[in-house]
């Protein structure tokens, strides 16, 4: 049980609020866990209609912690409190929507690949700096990126890992609105309202159609990503990227081949 993810059961909506300020909502193990923990309530739960991911005004999450990076993956990915998070997200049968500003870093960014509905406040930065850590696209995100966006802007994304506004993604067609930060989790609770009042089993329906295109490649997908994303996480790349974080300056790649 961990007190950095927060949740809130009210109006048939599920509220998942992360909150590790000091850290830039940074996800631990036990956070993942918690997500994960939040998404089976939902699934479990009759009385829950749609779910609804946030953070707060400022940061939505700065991606996983780099100092639990560092110690390596506990066990094969699909068995990680991530790996269970992220396929009880892309398996989810009710809607999901996110709420989000500030950053929104690595898994920050890809975890709304998932989601229904994705509501950015102006101040927002996407991005997904996989490369510039030594490491690869998780979350399915090197399936549908490139199917959503084409191949070659999926690539500009992940090659180059640059930081992209709320705009970029709007134009991208990867967020439905931008928003004033300080309304962007209203703007979100109202569709989620909405969405809430909708006919459950033709939601459901509608939410399997929408997926099914991609739904059978999901998880193996996600397990060869996290294959080659667990042994780059073990190699010298990404423990210069890891230490030059730490030592705040750019990593330095030159040396390696
Ligand atoms: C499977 C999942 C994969 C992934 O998610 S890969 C992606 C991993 N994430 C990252 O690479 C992001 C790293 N963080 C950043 O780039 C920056 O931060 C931000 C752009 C998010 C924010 O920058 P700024 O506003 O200048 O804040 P600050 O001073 O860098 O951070 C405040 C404190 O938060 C700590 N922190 C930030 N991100 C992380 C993180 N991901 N893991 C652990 N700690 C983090 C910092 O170190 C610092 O702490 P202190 O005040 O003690 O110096």
């Amino acid at each position: 049980m961990t007190d950095l993810i927060l949740t809130e059961q009210a109006d048939h909506i599920l509220t998942v609020r992360i909150h590790r300020p000091d850290r830039k909502n940074a996800l631990t193990h036990a956070m993942y866990t918690g997500l994960g923990d939040a998404l089976e309530q939902a699934k479990n739960d009759p009385d829950i209609r749609c779910v609804l991911f946030t953070g707060s005004d400022d940061c939505f999450t700065a991606g996983n912690d780099l100092g639990e990076f560092a110690a390596g993956l506990p066990g094969a990915f699909e068995d990680t409190p991530v790996g269970r998070f992220l396929f009880l997200l892309a398996s989810a049968t009710k809607p999901v929507v996110a709420a989000v500003n500030g950053p929104a870093v690595g898994i920050g960014t890809t975890m709304l690949l998932h989601c229904d509905m994705v509501f950015a406040g102006a101040n927002t930065r996407f991005q997904m700096p996989f490369v510039n850590l030594g490491l690869c696209p998780e979350g399915a995100s090197s399936l549908l990126l490139p199917s959503w966006l084409g191949r070659v802007r999926a690539a500009e994304l992940l090659m180059l890992g640059d930081a992209f506004t709320a705009d970029d993604a709007a134009r991208l067609g990867l967020i439905n609105r931008v928003c004033d930060p300080a309304e962007t989790e209203t703007t979100a609770r109202e569709i989620c309202t909405r969405l809430a009042k909708q006919a459950p089993a033709a939601m459901r329906a509608t939410k399997a159609l929408l997926n099914r295109p991609t739904q059978a490649d999901l998880r193996d997908t996600m397990i060869a990503e996290g294959k080659r994303f667990a042994g780059l996480l073990k190699a010298p790349e990404a423990a210069e990227a890891f230490r030059a974080f730490e030592e705040k300056r750019d990593p330095d790649f030159s040396t390696f081949k």
